[in-house]
């Protein structure tokens, strides 16, 4: 109880005050309490440790113990409380957090607070009462947006929109208390937000029919925005005990859905991938990051443009380094621009980006300058040769410990670093384009990279507010690696009787935010090219007599190559897989020509066209995919299917409420997968990528474990080697 006629509720449950069972009961206790006591006027309610409460325990959803108390009739009691309740809101309330203090008659935040309904992000809607109290006090536009996307909202923001009373910059709990003296005896009535009227809008049925069609859009086959907005839309129409049976019902549908357990385990998956481990030992417990002072980038191709992008929205002073002035006056000119666009969207959070003083960002041709920087990040060609060169040249120019990184999507880390005096300073950073919006950024180390140089990655990715996954050296690291069997299986397709936009179709219908040929366009034919006459795969160092669809006794389509030979690199060229209105559009169109030239080949090659249905399209492209990470997790490469998850999730536009395709593979029942894939395999002997993983098959043989325990069968099997 606190000083004088205010009684104080403190949420305690650290780190985040989430409301557990226990946290939830405590409160129910404090308000009885308060309730009971004639001496209390006021109740002020905070969280331990500057920070509010980051909502229901995440835990507890997928918990069999989840029946018991609930939030919802605790939120009543405190709005029902005939003594004013006041919310001091610091550092976060989100969830049933916010929901909480939207049951309180006061609010007032620190200026530095978020707040936020981020439950559907984790597939489920706010289920305490929140869908029908939000609308009702700052208009169903905001609160729509506001629970259909998650996004938290900073304290500012939340004044303008009248979601809190008060901002303060001092002490918020006291100011909480000062205000709670202040409304004693008050009328609480206008207080109440379940007795207030949803505000009207003088065209809310178009509003929400073109609102429901933008959060369709946005959703690819995620159920909790929809229903987030059916249960807003309920608070339009119905009193508000009803709209809170709605919101119930529509929660319970949710939380059975399969879509929130797969939400769920993609956000302690991010969290568990920040704990890195490596098979020799080394791990985040005792590794310790170097500080970043000042980083270098060379390269300033699109790559490179877009990690100094980055390296300057977070505050790191960089150097921009090109081999020559033409390719330099080029990429200054493109960052300019690209931090131009960041520095206006940031003005609208009312947030500034500076980087015009050369201290921050300095462009160069002279790798001299490179003496003092901590960090350097190499973002040239896909070449060996080239990257050895530079790494040799900057071995010798950078001081001792700076750390030496190369933005490589395939190439040997080991062989990188074998050019530098220093191979524990050696690191892969493998970018994703856009590199400054992407979020992933897969951290390779090789046989020699230090843990120091490791943490170091990691604490560089989460400066850039991007997720670091720590992973092995092997061709094609875990992406890329996971990515080709399945952009092989989906030409395959092609070629047995498919089209680019059937197979498109069903991998966006399944979720990807984009389908193999529209993202082959969008990259560019002539990167797969390139690397495949370097493999000699294709091109002139093809020895003579090689069958046109077989290299070394497997399987091969040559249709990339020969589209690449067409001059069709994709978008850029404004013909790939599809056809696009000019070089450079965006807008794919299934191309006559393209479907022609199939039919013509087929028939060059006897090949039986035969029509493909969804299903096999689904399994035979992903199916691979899931199989090749089975071989990556033996292999040691990363260190739990959280990682190859949080990898597809957030650097290949898997659908994040399917979990990710590990995950994804533990729903669809293992013993289905290796059922599939040896028919599949059995089909086409000669493609490998089809032949089921020997891990996959162990585990289908021990019982088809839940994906948490596949780590220990492999330890069990390493451990009797
Ligand atoms: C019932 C009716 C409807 C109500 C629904 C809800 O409220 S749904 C909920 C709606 N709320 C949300 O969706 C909010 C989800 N949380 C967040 O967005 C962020 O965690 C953060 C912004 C609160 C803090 O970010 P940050 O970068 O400073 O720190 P960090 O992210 O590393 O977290 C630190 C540790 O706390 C853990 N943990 C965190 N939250 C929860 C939780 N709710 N539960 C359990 N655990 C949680 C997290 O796993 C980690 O544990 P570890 O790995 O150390 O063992």
């Amino acid at each position: 109880m606190g000083a004088a006629a205010v009684a104080v509720i403190r949420l305690r449950n650290p780190p985040v005050n989430a409301l557990s069972l226990t946290a939830l009961q405590a409160l129910e206790d404090g308000l009885k309490r308060a309730d009971a006591d004639p001496s209390v006027k006021a109740v002020m309610i905070c969280g331990e440790n500057g920070k509010f409460s980051a909502g229901a325990d995440i835990r507890g959803f997928s918990s069999p113990k989840r029946h018991g108390i609930a939030l919802g009739p605790i939120i009543s009691l405190i709005e029902k409380s005939e003594k004013p309740v006041v919310a001091a809101i610091e550092g976060i309330a989100l969830g049933g957090g916010l929901e909480v203090a939207l049951g309180c008659h006061y609010r007032i935040a620190h200026v530095k607070a978020r707040m936020g309904l981020p439950e559907v992000t984790i597939g489920l809607l706010p289920g305490a009462q929140g869908t029908q109290r939000l609308p009702r006090l700052i208009g169903v536009p905001a609160a729509l947006d506001i629970i259909t996307t998650g996004r938290h909202i900073p304290a500012t923001e939340a004044l303008k929109l009248g979601l809190v009373d008060e901002v303060v910059e001092e002490n918020t709990v006291e100011a909480a208390i000062r205000l709670a003296n202040k409304v004693i005896g008050q009328p609480l009535g206008p207080r109440r937000l379940s007795l207030k009227p949803v505000p009207k809008l003088p065209n809310m049925e178009a509003f929400l029919r073109e609102a429901l069609v933008k959060v369709k859009k946005q959703a690819h086959g995620c159920l909790a925005p929809e229903l987030c907005f059916q249960a807003v839309k309920a608070a339009t129409e119905q009193t508000f005990a009803d709209g809170v049976r709605k919101e119930q019902e529509l929660f319970n549908i949710l939380l059975t859905s399969g879509q929130a357990q797969a939400l769920q385990y993609a956000f302690f998956a991010e969290r568990a991938v920040q704990k890195w481990t490596t098979p020799s030992g080394a791990s985040w417990k005792s590794a310790s990051p170097q500080p970043i002072h000042k980083a270098a980038v060379i390269g300033l191709g699109t790559m490179g443009r877009g990690i100094v992008t980055s390296l300057v929205k977070a505050n790191i002073p960089v150097v921009a380094l090109e081999q020559n002035l033409e390719y330099l006056n080029m990429g200054r000119k493109a960052v300019m621009l690209l931090l131009e666009r960041e520095a206006m969207k940031m003005e609208q959070g009312a947030q500034t980006l500076r980087f015009h003083n050369p201290a921050r960002l300095q462009f160069t041709v002279d790798f001299d300058v490179l003496q003092d920087v901590d960090l350097v990040i190499e973002a040239v060609f896909e070449n060996m040769a080239l990257k050895k060169e530079i790494f040799q040249k900057i071995s010798r120019i950078c001081k001792p410990g700076a750390f030496l990184c190369t933005n490589t999507s395939a190439l040997n880390i080991d062989e990188i670093a074998s050019a530098t005096r220093c191979p524990q300073q050696v690191i892969g950073t493998h970018f994703f384009s856009p590199a400054h919006v992407m979020r992933l950024l897969e951290i390779i180390y090789g046989l020699h990279t230090s843990a120091t140089a490791i943490a170091t990655a990691m604490q560089l990715a989460k400066a850039l507010k991007k997720v670091g996954v720590v992973v092995g050296n092997c061709f094609g690291f875990v992406g890329n690696r996971m990515m080709f069997p399945y952009v092989q299986q989906a030409v395959f397709l092609l070629e047995e009787g498919s089209r680019p936009e059937a197979i498109d179709q069903v991998l966006e219908d399944f979720g990807f935010k984009i389908g193999p040929f529209r993202m082959s366009d969008l990259a560019g034919l002539d990167v797969g090219w390139r690397s495949r006459k370097g493999q000699g795969l294709t091109g002139a160092s093809l020895p003579p007599g090689t069958p046109a669809r077989q290299r070394h006794g497997h399987r091969y389509s040559p249709l990339p190559d020969l589209l690449c030979e067409n001059g069709r690199f994709g978008q850029k060229t404004g013909k790939g897989w599809y056809q696009y209105e000019k070089a450079g559009g965006r807008t794919a169109k299934p191309d006559p020509w393209l479907h022609n030239f199939l039919a013509q080949y087929r028939d060059t090659h006897h090949i039986k066209t035969r029509f493909i249905d969804q299903e096999e399209i689904l399994e035979r492209c992903l199916f691979p995919l899931m199989n090749e990470g089975f071989d990556i997790l033996a292999e040691g490469i990363a260190s739990g299917p959280e990682h190859l998850d949080v990898i597809y999730i957030n650097g290949y536009g898997w659908p994040k409420h399917r979990g990710g395709p590990m995950f994804h593979a533990s729903t669809i029942g293992l013993p289905r997968v290796l059922a599939k894939l040896q028919k599949y395999s059995e089909a086409h002997p000669d493609v490998p990528g089809l032949r089921p993983s020997a891990f996959l098959k162990k585990l289908v043989a021990m019982g088809n474990p839940p994906l948490k325990d596949w780590m220990s069968y492999l330890s069990r099997q390493s451990n009797k080697l």
